[in-house]
């Protein structure tokens, strides 16, 4: 006889039991299989197995995983680019013409670059879209493998990951900026690049000097590793302009801001890019405006807007549009690209390319 007078019957008891260890049961292996999806969809800490870090159904990806990654691939690009430089056997051939007639060029530096910075991309984020300057050889495969380590500097400034849908995303890859100049052994303006658009946006960019082994990288809203200088000239603004596909971007400069105005010819758009920002880089010169007015590529030009976006920049056609990095590789509109100046203004400023005869 139980206290209080209840009779407990065994049969009663072993059911109560085999109910309870159900529920355990059910409770546990729910656990489990929780974990097992978190480390699919990349929720594992760093230092986790190495592979990739999407899920297999396309999910979701971590931006800043894939800026930890973003930049690993512009430094191992950034090697290889190195590497053929230094070997002097450059292979360089044309694919072809551009509008204006130069030749497009390309070298074993932009391929072996190519080959490095893709597949790591592409192993590590099987299931996002990503668009390269360069022609990817499916038969030459390399599995390079992420560790899953994101740098201190990035988890410093970046605190919490940030998840959007894989469908989103497209990858901008420049394994190569400023061929030309790196034909001609004009190294400082060599970079390689890496840029990832959400819906068309750009939210993350990456630009690597492989020379002097510089990097920027910087996201929208989350943090960077570079910074704006404290001041910029907009009345007689230093202009940094293709040195080797110019078109009439010094008329059309020096038709805007008059004939105090200092022209920069340089190579590669991502230098460009990095002379309107404080860069340590003694390799690097200065400018208060970028302008281009020729025909351009997304991959040259993606992850300096992003950079740029996120330092509180503007990088629009010279008209004032933003650019849409999904669909078509080029844009037509031209490029101006500034910081901490009325970019608005400067866009009143300037003539449409109609008026100077590119469009
Ligand atoms: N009119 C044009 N047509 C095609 N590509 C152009 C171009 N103007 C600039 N580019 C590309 O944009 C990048 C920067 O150009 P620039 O150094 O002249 O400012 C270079 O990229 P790559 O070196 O990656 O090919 C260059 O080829
Ligand atoms: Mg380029």
């Amino acid at each position: 006889m139980a206290p209080m007078g209840i009779r407990l019957s065994p049969l009663g008891v072993a059911v109560f039991c085999l109910l309870g260890l159900g529920v355990l049961y059910h409770l546990y292996s729910g656990f489990l299989a929780g974990r097992f999806s978190l480390f699919g969809l990349g929720g594992e800490p760093s230092g986790g197995a190495a592979g990739p870090a999407a899920s297999a159904d396309g999910g979701t990806v971590d931006l800043r995983e894939m800026l930890a990654v973003s930049v690993l691939a512009a430094v191992r690009g950034g090697d290889e680019v190195r590497r053929v430089r230094e070997s002097n056997v450059l292979h360089e051939k044309s694919k072809g013409k551009t509008r204006e007639g130069a030749d497009d060029k390309m070298t074993s530096g932009d391929v072996l670059s190519n080959r490095k910075m893709f597949y790591l991309l592409k192993t590590a984020f099987p299931n996002v879209q990503i668009n390269t300057e360069e022609h990817v050889d499916a038969t030459d495969q390399e599995v390079i493998l992420w560790d899953r380590k994101i740098p201190e500097d990035i988890l410093k400034e970046i605190a919490t990951p940030q998840e959007v849908p894989a469908e989103s995303v497209t990858v901008w890859i420049d394994p190569l900026d400023a061929t030309q100049e790196y034909t001609e052994d004009l190294r400082k303006y060599v970079t390689t690049m890496v840029c990832v658009a959400v819906n068309g946006k750009p939210v993350l960019g990456v630009i690597h000097k492989p020379f002097s082994q510089y990097t920027a990288w910087a996201m929208v809203d989350r943090g960077s590793n570079v910074k704006a200088r404290t001041a910029y000239n907009e009345k007689t603004p230093r202009i940094v302009v293709s040195r080797s596909h110019s078109g009439m971007v010094k008329q059309v400069a020096l038709q805007t801001f008059g004939n105090q105005t200092t022209i920069i010819p340089a190579g590669g758009a991502g230098y460009k890019v990095l002379a309107l920002l404080d860069v340590p880089d003694k390799s690097q010169e200065k400018a208060d405006l970028y302008i281009h007015v020729t025909y351009i590529k997304k991959w040259d030009i993606c992850a300096g807007n992003a950079i740029l976006k996120a330092l509180g920049g503007h990088m629009t056609t010279l008209s004032g549009e933003e650019i849409s990095y999904t669909g078509a590789d080029g844009v037509e509109g031209g490029l101006l690209a500034s910081i901490r100046v009325n970019h608005q203004a400067l866009v009143r400023k300037l003539p449409s390319l109609e008026k100077t005869g590119h469009k």
